[in-house]
């Protein structure tokens, strides 16, 4: 299909950092999406090159030239999925066009607590106005995990796409706890994550040589998604839950494992709670 096709599609889409891990999944996702076109990608380091020599598997998609965000042209754009690096989103989406609907995958927008987000990510956000934009820009975000919030999703200017454990995490124990099939104390999570999640951009920890044909854990009571957890779960249980997590890297590229430990409420069985994930996930078959 070429490009000027492309445009005549309902939406066109625009994609901030294209050339990472995440950008080439929305790229695969959206390659045969009827209502989607691509008109805009952007890039950092990668500015100026095309997304098949990045990566070689998307070489026969009809796709536009890599550009620096700074170069970037919104006139033909209805919607962006942010897939930048979290601090560096904050900056880049408070100056995008107000027309444009938002799908923000990294974590600077699934924090409701501006405070929690500066003391868990260690950083404050980072343009110095950002302190009077970021509240404004929070108050629009709808935290994005479909299954929960799909009325939500559907009208929001900002989604803010879970982060990977929660996700994990949030998807079975959300109908647990409404269900009030669960105590809200004792709920220890072991989680494992193949190496993808750490993105593409190279770091010593995350070399062959580091990982394969081993195990570890990293970010022992102080990983970043706890806050995004316990706001998940919390909401869900309308009083605030505490939970240990902790995340486990493993030899493999992509792929997740959460092992949840809970304390099931009195007279509660295990069938009890196979039935009612099965009944909060039912799928209709027509
Ligand atoms: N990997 C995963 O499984 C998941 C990741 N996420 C989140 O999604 C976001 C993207 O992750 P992922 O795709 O893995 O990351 P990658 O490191 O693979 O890609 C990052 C992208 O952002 C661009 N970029 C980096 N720095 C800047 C900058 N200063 N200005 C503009 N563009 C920049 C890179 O360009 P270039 O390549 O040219 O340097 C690249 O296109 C992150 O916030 C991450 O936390 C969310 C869910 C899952
Ligand atoms: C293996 C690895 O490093 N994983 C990442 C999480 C990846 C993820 O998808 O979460 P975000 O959307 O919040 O980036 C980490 O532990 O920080």
């Amino acid at each position: 299909m070429q490009s000027s096709e492309k445009n005549k599609k309902e939406v066109r889409i625009g994609l901030l950092g294209a050339s990472g891990y995440t950008g080439a999944e929305i790229v695969r996702l959206l390659a045969n999406h009827p209502y989607f076109g691509i008109t805009l990608m952007t890039a950092d380091r990668k500015a100026g090159q095309s997304m098949g020599s990045v990566f070689p598997h998307l070489i026969t998609q009809d796709l536009p030239t890599m550009v620096s965000v700074k170069d970037a042209d919104f006139s033909s754009v209805d919607a962006v999925f942010c897939c930048l690096p979290h601090g560096t989103t904050q900056e880049i989406i408070k100056g995008l066009p107000r027309h444009l609907k938002i799908v923000d995958l990294s974590a600077d927008f699934r924090l409701r607590d501006i405070a929690e987000y500066e003391e868990w990510y260690g950083q404050p956000h980072s343009a110095s106005d950002l302190q009077l934009v970021f509240p404004i820009i929070q108050k629009e975000a709808v935290y994005g995990l479909t299954e929960i919030s799909r009325e939500d999703v559907k009208n929001a200017r900002l989604v803010a796409n879970p982060g990977c454990y929660p996700t994990s995490i949030q998807l079975p124990l959300v109908p647990l706890i409404k269900a009030k099939l669960i105590e809200h104390r004792n709920i220890i999570i072991d989680s494992k994550s193949g190496v993808s999640g750490a993105g593409r951009g190279a770091k010593e920890a995350n070399l062959y040589s580091e990982i394969a044909e081993g195990i570890y854990s990293y970010g022992v009571t102080k990983h970043r998604h706890v806050p995004e957890i316990e706001q998940g779960l919390s909401d869900a249980a309308q009083s605030k839950i505490n939970v240990s997590f902790t995340p486990h890297l493993m030899p493999m590229i992509r792929g997740m494992q959460s092992t949840i430990y809970i304390e099931m409420s009195q007279g509660v069985t295990v069938e009890d709670l196979y039935q009612q994930l099965r009944k909060s996930y039912e799928v209709h078959l027509i």
